[in-house]
């Protein structure tokens, strides 16, 4: 796991550093404008003519400072700026001054960008807007974004040699929604951002605008290892600036997260879980989780879940079903135990045994029957209560929450069935986005969580896991991790038997979802196109031997 900021976390970051006198803001320009430039001579070695898009604010400072470089470097550059450099803040207004020491400035309008005296550019640089973005561009600028959005339906030429700093201008870093009105948003082939990726890189439509996204460190990191150096009370500005914390799932070692990942160890913690073995151990060392299934013909949602939740290590995995599917299941199964759970009594006295560590309650029971077995673990009292993960059917049958449910629940929506879960979230997240930073997955979903006081996973190519102490994750499979041939039928039944079976070796409900959640991604991965449910399980055990 790696840390994600939000706009005015990283604010809080840069403005403390600043007030630490460690760097300045114009050390900070500098080395980002570096980071643009050498991005860009990795990429497009013989680009000889740059035009350089300038906001108001620091933004454009960071362009201004590329353009510099580029020009030093030999490249013919054009800088096409929104402000005079006596309106921009007091760093962009330096290097604007710079700039100008050899070059001019020209307005940020359609008929600059198109000046056929200039012709075409190898490469545009897209410096207008980036954490600061607070409301939808509007005249010039708009017309100039939505230009290079290919408005003209020449958006494919400017995708391909667009090159944005911090992020796409109209992209919100917050929530990953689009604040430009109009249908041509610009799409950049690289974006570069810095210090460590934005929560908005990773969310909605943050992957698809932004291209290649490279993170280039402006050397925060020594100072972020030295903040106790701080005074008390800015200690504790920086920690409210940055509180909750919010993670990106992935297992990368400690050593390459960020030096303040104090989220960032969870993701390492629920894998070295996995992997630790005692030497005295049996079957009920893992824990056991128990899959209710749906009626004969309808059991099949349920034994891919219980597959993944044995394959991801639970030491016993039994099906609950009712009478006239026992034998449907035990026609189909092995490894797995089989109960018979014909109504709420059965499983309330199967719930008794406190070995019993984790519930699956949803893949194909049918609403009915979900409804009835949500009764039971919601009212019953059991016992110590199992972690109960609630998917599928189960989700439908809870209807919407107004009223915290017990609080090792975990619930699995996907977009439909959040929307019937919590309709006024959904209603937000879908409203147009007029202000910045723009509601968020992440916001609706750590509100999710508040109201129902239980873990939730938000499905997704961004799914987003929170709990409702207010840390959050966001697990990303776009780019290089995107998976489409994953959405296939029973790939959701295997993500909550994976919740379920980490959950019955003792992860925490958090924890639990957001490794289930790359390791449904991982497997889908190893596997390739042409996957279908059944073949996710399988594809487990090599996914784990890779991890070591
Ligand atoms: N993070 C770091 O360590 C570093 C970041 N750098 C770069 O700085 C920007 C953030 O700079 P900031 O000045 O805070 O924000 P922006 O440049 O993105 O934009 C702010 C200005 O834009 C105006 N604005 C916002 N939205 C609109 C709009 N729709 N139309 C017109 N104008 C708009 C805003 O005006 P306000 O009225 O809202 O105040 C500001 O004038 C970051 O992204 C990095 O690229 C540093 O250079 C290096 C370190
Ligand atoms: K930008």
């Amino acid at each position: 796991m790696t840390d994600l900021v939000t706009s005015a976390q990283m604010r809080a970051i840069e403005r403390t550093a600043f007030e630490s006198g460690v760097v300045t803001g114009l050390d900070l320009m500098e080395r980002a404008g570096e980071g643009v430039v050498a991005a860009i001579q990795m990429r497009w070695p013989d680009a000889q003519r740059v035009t350089v898009l300038c906001g108001p604010g620091n933004n454009g400072g960071d362009g201004f400072v590329v353009a510099r470089l580029l020009r030093e470097a030999g490249c013919a550059v054009r800088v096409l700026a929104a402000a005079v450099p006596d309106r921009m803040p007091p760093d962009a207004a330096e290097n604007a001054r710079r700039w100008l020491e050899a070059g001019v400035i020209l307005p940020l309008t359609r008929k600059t960008l198109n000046d056929p005296d200039w012709g075409r550019s190898d490469l545009y640089v897209d410096a207008i807007f980036g954490t600061g973005l607070s409301r939808p561009p509007k005249g010039d600028i708009a017309s100039v974004l939505l230009r290079l959005g290919g408005a003209s339906g020449d958006g494919e030429y400017y995708s391909n040699r667009l090159v944005a700093i911090d992020a796409p201008s109209g992209l919100c870093l917050d929530s990953g929604r689009i604040l430009l009105a109009g249908e041509s948003v610009p799409h950049a082939a690289l974006t570069v951002t810095f210090h460590c990726l934005k929560a908005g890189h990773v969310l909605s439509r943050g992957p698809e605008v932004c291209g290649e996204v490279v993170v280039h460190d402006i050397g925060l990191e020594p100072w972020l290892r030295n903040r106790k150096g701080m005074n008390s009370q800015e200690f504790a500005w920086f920690m409210a600036g940055r509180t909750p914390p919010l993670g990106l799932v992935s297992p990368l070692p400690f050593e390459r997260m960020n030096a303040d990942a104090r989220v960032g160890s969870f993701m390492i913690e629920a894998l070295n879980k996995f992997g630790r073995l005692s030497e005295e151990t049996h079957k009920y060392t893992y824990g056991h989780a128990l899959v209710l299934t749906g009626g004969m013909g309808r059991t099949g949602a349920a034994r891919l879940a219980a597959r993944a939740a044995l394959r991801v290590g639970a030491g016993l995995v039994t099906l609950g079903a009712p009478g006239g599917a026992m034998l449907e299941c035990a026609a189909q199964i092995t490894a797995l135990m089989l109960r018979r759970v014909e109504g709420g009594g059965d499983l309330a006295a199967l719930l008794g045994d406190p070995r019993i560590t984790a519930l699956c309650l949803g893949p194909g029971m049918g609403v009915e029957r979900a409804a009835e077995m949500l009764a039971v673990v919601r009212e019953g009292g059991v016992k110590p209560h199992p972690t109960v993960v609630v998917d599928a059917d189960g989700l439908t049958a809870l209807g919407p929450v107004a009223a915290p449910l017990p609080p090792g629940w975990v619930l699995t929506p996907h977009g439909g069935e959040f929307a019937r879960l919590f309709p006024d979230l959904a209603a937000k997240l879908t409203a147009p986005a007029d202000t910045g930073p723009a509601y968020s997955k992440v916001d609706a979903t750590r509100e999710a969580a508040a109201r129902a006081g239980c873990v939730v996973l938000f499905k997704g190519p961004d799914t987003v896991i929170a709990a409702p102490d207010g840390r959050a994750a966001v697990h990303a499979a776009t780019g290089a991790r995107a998976v489409p041939w994953l959405a296939t039928a029973g790939a959701g039944d295997v993500l909550a038997g994976l919740i379920a079976g980490l959950c019955a070796r003792g992860l925490g409900g958090f924890e639990a979802a957001c490794a289930a959640a790359w390791l449904h991604v991982e497997a889908a991965r190893a596997f390739g196109p042409g996957l279908i449910a059944e073949d996710l399980p399988e594809a487990l055990p090599g996914v784990l031997r890779a991890l070591g």
